[in-house]
């Protein structure tokens, strides 16, 4: 019998399926399931169990708390303060008529543990965490493999994600509670660091899955908290048939509400990593390919799948990533499963007892101002008034489970707010006896949960907007039993926000717009009123319309791995690796750095006379060429008096090359020379003439007028007429530029024409087969035969568009050529130090090494060198260690002292008690 190999999926989520406590006296770990993310969790379940799959699961461990004596007794002071709160709730609930059994649970009470002082650092001896590893696994049967990150403040590696990325993705701009923390940093500040410690999450699962990846693997990368790893992990593998797919289970805002994130393109790009990029519908994978097409100059086309369903092919020019969408389901049989038994039988019965005769609307929405809960309390006030036959008749069951972040002022507010509304619109319509709305802000157990479920005559969901409400999910599969014993509540209607991810799925639900109280209030009527031959009518449409947690896995891996059989052509350059050029840099004698111009170091404009240096730019480039070890060269398309008005006046140490290389002025030379004196310049009237034509056509358009090159920019015209007509020009051109032996070119929004043997890569072969610091004899013929240690050992060349090319493609040349000439010159990391480095979006087509995504990236980059930002300004990969400190620095040290004397003190303490 031969048994085929199952195919291994490393499975990358936010947080380990469980809160993790450590017992310090027994030396235990204590683990408790998490709520929420219950579609992610049981999507895990089913893999572990999977016949075709086996699933190794990443994940950092939360923020771990310690179960410690006192704490345990705080905890127990705790829950008997909440057993006395819960008496004195059901003692006032009696006096009412009204049962408090609705949230008592057979199960354990979720409490949460006590959290450590926010800023005490906490230590673990090696092991302590090999004990969790092992506890993980005894648990559960899914190869868990945790991310430890233990430094203090443990919710640092939140932030950025939860107060910056979560609220633009639901359409909250600039949260007014993040104006400066606890240390007095401004917003900005706080923003970066949040950033770093972003960059650092992201680089410490890069390094786990480092350690784990094998040949073949699929990887699955699970929202928003993850986002740079695709594009890590593909600098980290040179294995082009990697399979990175990304899961986004949030919404995706539309590109005018991505665009105000500061860090846009580095998230973009990070993503763009993956070879597809998934979404909840069709509308969430619209607005992300808008976002790149704005933001990453990217093409996409829609195409359909195998399968027959749209999908976008993504990329800069070709297709590379797939993008698309697939809703996530849940677990229809467990959930029918665990719903009816015995003691949900009985919840149910309590609960219906306790509203005898009245109809039962139910609500479970977590308390942040996305998910509609004042909103919904309002509709229900409006139907309270509109309908007053329906007072008195209907409760409304409402539980809200508190954020993480509870204590912000905008949840404070909106718990003000919500009481505030639960409270008036008790008063208004509710009696001695009977509360119209039963507010309960907790988290409830399961069972309860379900139970609640179970009961409802109609679900209110009314969110502004989510991602994928898995609640209208669950309603809809547990009204689809109409075996139990109480049929009646079969089909009972599910009231959706259109703002809903899951409206997109539930098509045959009774669709509101939560906006519109009266028209809620409406729905909320004909749903109570709605005969039961309909509710039957519409459940047999939504039932099928949920989708299933199963075919959703198998659905989205069977898509990843059928991309590896379609050959989807999806080369990516990675991102510059900065930390290592920066060990490069600082381990170099000789130096030499080619930059272009318009794009690299200044970003696009409208009009080219406004593309100018900025004083940062200007006070880096100045640190950098005061380094001997440095040669500093411009080579770009600008003409002399451009680059001489705004580098050579201003510093002499820059060497520059003006109009693709027709012009040279070499480092700490007044002079220039022209390379293309002895050229017939007679077909500049001939190009001039086609130009100006096309002038005349586009408006908009104009000609620049170079010493030697022509130029024909049309970015100020109307988009599809500047094309058009450009395609026309270059048409024309191409019929006798190659009699004259010109290069036509096709820049950003421009034509351009010059002799063809000057090109930006002749340029470069001259500055590197040269003996570094020298001056250069420009009208020599460059010779090949340059001892090595006399050419550079560090050299990195940027420029953004198709005329760069020919410096990149130069440079590999010249690294092949080293190769064979010089294979005892490399440096200690095994290379000769050249980074050809295109400016753009990594799925842009080039002969480059690596990219950084735009002019802003390409100045930090540079400041980084000459030491002005820190390492984690954008993505790269760095080591970290397993608190979550850059591996070697300061900080990581000291770290490491501190948890070697607790480990002693653990210890020594275990063996003074061994010997008691
Ligand atoms: O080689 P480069 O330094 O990158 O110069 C290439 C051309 O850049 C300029 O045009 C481009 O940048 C302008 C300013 O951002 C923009 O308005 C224009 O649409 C771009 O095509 C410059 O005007 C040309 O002379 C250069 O050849
Ligand atoms: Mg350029």
């Amino acid at each position: 019998m031969t048994t085929t190999k199952k195919q291994r999926i490393i499975n990358c989520v936010t947080q380990l399926p469980y809160k993790i406590q450590l017992n310090e006296s027994s030396n235990t770990w204590k683990l408790s399931p998490l709520s929420g993310n219950s579609a992610l969790f049981s999507s895990l379940n089913y893999l572990s169990n999977s016949k075709d799959y086996e699933q190794v699961v990443v994940g950092w461990t939360g923020e771990i708390t310690r179960e410690d004596d006192w704490t345990a007794q705080l905890l127990e002071q705790q829950q008997k303060q909440q057993q006395q709160q819960q008496q004195q709730h059901d003692d006032s609930q009696k006096e009412t008529g009204q049962d408090s059994t609705i949230m008592a649970s057979n199960h354990d009470n979720p409490t949460d543990s006590i959290p450590l002082e926010a800023d005490e650092p906490f230590y673990l001896t090696p092991n302590q965490m090999d004990n969790l590893t092992n506890a993980l696994n005894s648990k559960d049967e899914k190869n868990y493999n945790p991310i430890w990150l233990l430094r203090k403040d443990q919710n640092r590696w939140r932030q950025y994600a939860e107060k910056t990325i979560w609220p633009t993705f639901h359409y909250i701009l600039n949260p007014s509670d993040i104006e400066s923390d606890s240390k007095n940093n401004s917003k900005g500040e706080q923003e970066n660091n949040w950033w770093y410690d972003y960059v650092k999450f992201n680089e410490a699962y890069a390094m786990k899955i480092g350690e784990i990846y094998e040949k073949g693997d699929i990887i699955w990368i699970h929202d928003y908290y993850l986002m740079l790893l695709p594009q890590l992990l593909r600098m980290k593998f040179s294995d082009d048939n990697i399979l990175i797919g990304y899961f986004h289970h949030a919404p995706w805002p539309s590109y005018e509400y991505f665009r105000c994130l500061p860090r846009r393109k580095q998230i973009l790009d990070g993503l763009v990593g993956a070879n597809k990029i998934c979404f909840q519908n069709e509308q969430f994978s619209r607005h992300f390919v808008s976002s790149c097409k704005r933001l990453l100059d990217s093409t996409a086309t829609k195409v359909k799948d195998s399968n027959g369903f749209d999908q976008y092919q993504l990329s800069a020019y070709g297709g590379d990533v797939v993008v698309d969408s697939l809703p996530v389901g849940v677990d229809k049989d467990q959930l029918l499963k665990d719903a009816f038994t015995p003691d949900i039988d009985d919840k149910v019965k309590a609960i219906k007892d306790a509203y005898q005769n009245k109809k039962i609307i139910i609500g479970r929405d977590r308390l942040d101002s996305v998910r509609g809960v004042v909103q919904k309390l309002r509709a229900f006030e409006t139907f309270l008034a509109m309908y007053p036959e329906w007072r008195d008749q209907v409760v409304l069951i409402q539980v809200s489970s508190p954020t993480t972040n509870r204590d912000s002022p905008q949840t404070i507010k909106l718990e003000q707010q919500v009481n505030e509304l639960v409270n008036s619109i008790n008063s208004e319509y509710g009696n001695l006896n009977f509360s119209p709305v039963q507010h309960y802000y907790m988290r409830i157990p399961k069972d309860v949960y379900l139970s609640l479920l179970r009961v409802a005559d109609c679900c209110l969901i009314t969110s502004v907007r989510d991602g994928m409400n898995t609640t209208a999910l669950e309603y809809v599969t547990i009204k689809s039993n109409n075996q139990a014993a109480n049929t009646d509540c079969y089909g009972n209607p599910l009231i959706l926000s259109e703002f809903s991810g899951s409206s997109t799925v539930l098509k045959d639900a009774i669709i509101v717009n939560p906006w519109d109280s009266v028209a809620v209030a409406k729905s909320i009527n004909m749903a109570l009123k709605m005969p039961v031959n309909i509710k039957e009518n519409l459940q047999a449409k939504l039932s099928p319309e949920v989708p299933t947690i199963q075919s959703w896995t198998d659905l989205l891996l069977k898509s990843l791995t059928s991309l590896n059989d379609n050959h989807v052509d999806r080369k990516i350059t990675p991102a510059l690796n900065r930390p290592v050029l920066l060990q490069n840099y600082n381990d170099a004698k000789r130096r030499l750095f080619l930059f272009d111009y318009d794009g690299t170091l200044t970003p696009i404009v409208q009009d080219p006379a406004a593309a100018i240096p900025t004083a940062k730019l200007y006070n880096i480039m100045e640190k950098l060429a005061e380094d001997p070890k440095n040669q500093i060269w411009i080579i770009s398309g600008r003409d002399q008096q451009f680059l001489n008005k705004w580098w050579g006046s201003k510093n002499k140490n820059i060497g520059l090359s003006a109009e693709h290389g027709c012009f040279i002025k070499d480092v700490n030379s007044p002079d220039w020379t022209n390379l293309t004196e002895k050229v017939d310049m007679s077909w500049q009237k001939r190009v001039g003439k086609s130009m100006e034509e096309i002038t005349n056509k586009t408006p908009g358009s104009f000609i620049e007028r170079k010493k030697v090159a022509l130029t024909w920019h049309y970015r100020r015209a109307v988009v599809e007429l500047g094309e058009y007509h450009a395609a026309e020009l270059k048409k024309d051109l191409l019929t006798y530029c190659d009699d004259y032996d010109l290069e036509v070119m096709d820049g950003k929004a421009n034509i351009e024409v010059r002799p063809r043997f000057v090109n930006k890569g002749e340029i470069v072969k001259r500055l590197v087969w040269h003996k570094h610091g020298s001056p250069q004899d420009l009208l020599k013929p460059v010779k090949e035969i340059i001892p090595r240690d006399e050419m550079p050992d560090f050299i990195l060349c940027l420029g953004d568009d198709f005329t760069d090319e020919d410096m990149f493609r130069q440079l590999n040349t010249i690294q092949d050529k080293w190769e064979t000439k010089f294979p005892d010159g490399k440096n200690k990391s095994g290379h000769y130090g050249i980074y050809p480095v295109t400016v753009g979006s990594a799925s842009k087509k080039t002969v480059a090494k690596a990219h950084l995504t735009d002019p802003g990236q390409v100045v930090e980059t540079l400041a980084l060198l000459v030491g002005k930002v820190s390492l984690f300004q954008s993505a790269g990969t760095v080591e970290l260690d397993s608190r979550g400190h850059v591996k070697n620095s300061a900080s990581s040290k000291k770290s490491q002292i501190a948890t070697e004397k607790y480990t002693l003190k653990r210890t020594a303490s275990s063996t003074s008690v061994a010997k008691v």
